[in-house]
């Protein structure tokens, strides 16, 4: 049998990774028709939304769906027909960390990918191609495939792919269009290997060939945890020489310009923050801790362990000098906090530095004015009541205000503490916050992006996260 030619594909799960992933695809691929379903109708109708109130904001994003939808692009909460219709299926739902039972706090809760499979095993009557796109431990395939094969109804074979999504939020399309790789997982059997040559096809249209690695199965799970904790691990390792820097006198940005110049170790990820955040990174460490300590091999586990305990240290040392610094109290204190995304450039909250280092704050009294562009009013008050959960929304609300501008923020305010690397923070017009500030003004920077001697010379007492110099 040769490989099938793909000419339509489903993908279930219009979240931060089906929606542009399958968006670019339709984009790239016009003689493809891609459908995106999922059951949340919210989700779904805002992905229609006749002025593209898209449900994830992402940079280029809106432009591509305004190219493909309606075209070859189409979003929708049947998810049978979709499954029907396809001879591709990407599998694009949430594996959030398990919240209870077996392997809490740390295993992948599987549930939802387990349902998806069993959807398509209940509705598909020809044969499909399934790929595994959410982020799954190693050995995932073999259970939906056990479960697809169970169900097969004669003459419909299913082919099970690994193909895990390495796009980052907040420059998604960017890594889409150009891919430092996509990775294609398979048996080795020769079914396995024409499926993996279909999906590579697709890629084909616009990854360049040497860039579309194929790998067995389990390997391509693996690199998927692998490269994720590899990254984070890079963080926490910088983080860790923060807070050897404040303590020395030495400066990080210094301290990762002179390591980033070792070819080997190389410039990118090495800058020191309030913490790492996002969907992915805890979530998948913590999955490597967990399969670790399944297959016997505590030490791995303790080793991956560390580097999420080391961004728990990091922020609430944060937090702490906060607190050090305003004379060792902050009740009652009024700070402004720049940021709730867990990064720029996107609305994301997910495991955000911000959420921790607010509750901590809120816990100590203080008022609290938040800021972000792009984060939602609702979101915002829907993390903080989960964040401190022994406070209850109309306390949280009487202790924090979310504003607008980042001037209004900043307004009245004893402190500014910059939790998320936007650019519009770094252009803000610091004389006039200074002007407006209660006296000493102070300013901790949780990113390194202001320019601390210039805020300096306007007045401004500052803080910069792995910087020595104080004040
Ligand atoms: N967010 C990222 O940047 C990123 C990057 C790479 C990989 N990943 C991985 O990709 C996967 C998806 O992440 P996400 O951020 O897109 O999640 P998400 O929560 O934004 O989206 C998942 C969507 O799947 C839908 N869904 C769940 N079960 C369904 C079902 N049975 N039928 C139809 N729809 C269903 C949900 O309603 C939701 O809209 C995760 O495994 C994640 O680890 C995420
Ligand atoms: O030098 C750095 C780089 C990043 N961060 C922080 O690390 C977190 C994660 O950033 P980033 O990796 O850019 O964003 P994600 O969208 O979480 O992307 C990661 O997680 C995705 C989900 O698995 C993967 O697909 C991506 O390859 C991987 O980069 C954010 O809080 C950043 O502010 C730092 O503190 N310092």
């Amino acid at each position: 049998m040769a490989p099938v030619k793909v000419t339509k594909i489903c993908c279930i799960g219009a979240g931060y990774v089906g929606g542009p992933t399958c968006a670019v695809i339709a984009l790239k691929c016009p003689h493809i028709t891609v459908t995106i379903v999922d059951l949340n109708k919210a989700r779904v109708d805002a992905w229609n939304s006749p002025d593209f109130d898209l449900p994830i904001y992402e940079p280029g994003l809106v432009d591509v769906v305004k190219q493909a939808r309606g075209r070859n692009l189409f979003f929708s909460t049947d998810v049978d027909k979709g499954i029907r219709e396809a001879d591709l299926i990407f599998v694009s739902v949430n594996t959030p960390t398990k919240k209870s039972g077996v392997g809490a706090g740390f295993a992948a809760d599987l549930n939802y990918v387990e349902l998806a499979t069993r959807r398509i095993a209940a509705v598909a009557t020809s044969s499909k191609i399934v790929v595994e796109k959410s982020t799954v431990p190693c050995r995932t395939a073999e259970s939906m495939r056990t479960i697809l094969e169970a169900n097969s109804k004669p003459g419909t074979r299913f082919d099970i792919l690994s193909n895990p999504e390495f796009l980052a939020e907040g420059t998604a399309i960017a890594d889409l269009f150009k891919p430092d790789r996509v990775l294609i997982g398979s048996l080795q059997s020769q079914e396995g290997k024409d499926a993996c040559q279909s999906l590579a096809e697709v890629y084909g249209n616009w990854v360049p060939e040497e860039r579309v690695l194929t790998v067995g199965l389990w390997s391509s799970e693996l690199s998927k945890l692998a490269a994720n904790a590899m990254l984070a691990q890079r963080i926490s390792s910088i983080n860790a020489l923060s807070a050897i820097c404040e303590a020395t006198g030495a400066n990080i940005d210094e301290v990762a310009h002179a390591i980033g110049f070792d070819s080997r170790i190389g410039p990118k990820f090495l800058r020191a923050s309030v913490g790492f955040g996002g969907s992915c990174f805890q979530k998948d460490i913590l999955n490597l801790v967990y399969l670790s300590e399944s297959l016997h091999l505590p030490q791995v586990a303790a080793y991956w362990r560390q580097v999420v305990e080391m961004n728990e240290y990091q922020k609430s040392r944060f937090s702490k000098t906060v607190v050090d610094t305003l004379f060792n109290t902050i009740t009652g204190k009024h700070i402004a906090v720049l940021g709730f995304a867990f990064k720029a450039d996107t609305g994301d909250t997910r495991e955000s530095a911000s959420i921790s280092i607010i509750r901590d704050f809120l816990q100590e009294r203080a008022y609290v004015t938040i800021y972000d562009p792009k984060v939602e009013e609702a979101q915002i008050w829907q993390d903080l009541s989960e964040a401190a959960p022994n406070l209850t929304l109309e306390t949280i609300k009487k202790q924090v205000t979310i504003v607008h501008s980042a001037l209004e923020a900043c307004q009245q305010k004893e402190a500014v503490v910059i939790a998320t690397e936007w650019k519009e923070f770094r252009e803000i017009d610091w004389e006039t916050v200074y002007q407006n500030m209660s006296k000493p003004a102070f300013v901790f920077d949780g990113r390194l992006l202001v320019d601390a001697d210039k805020l300096r010379k306007i007045g401004f007492k500052v803080t910069t996260i792995g910087r020595g110099e104080r004040l």
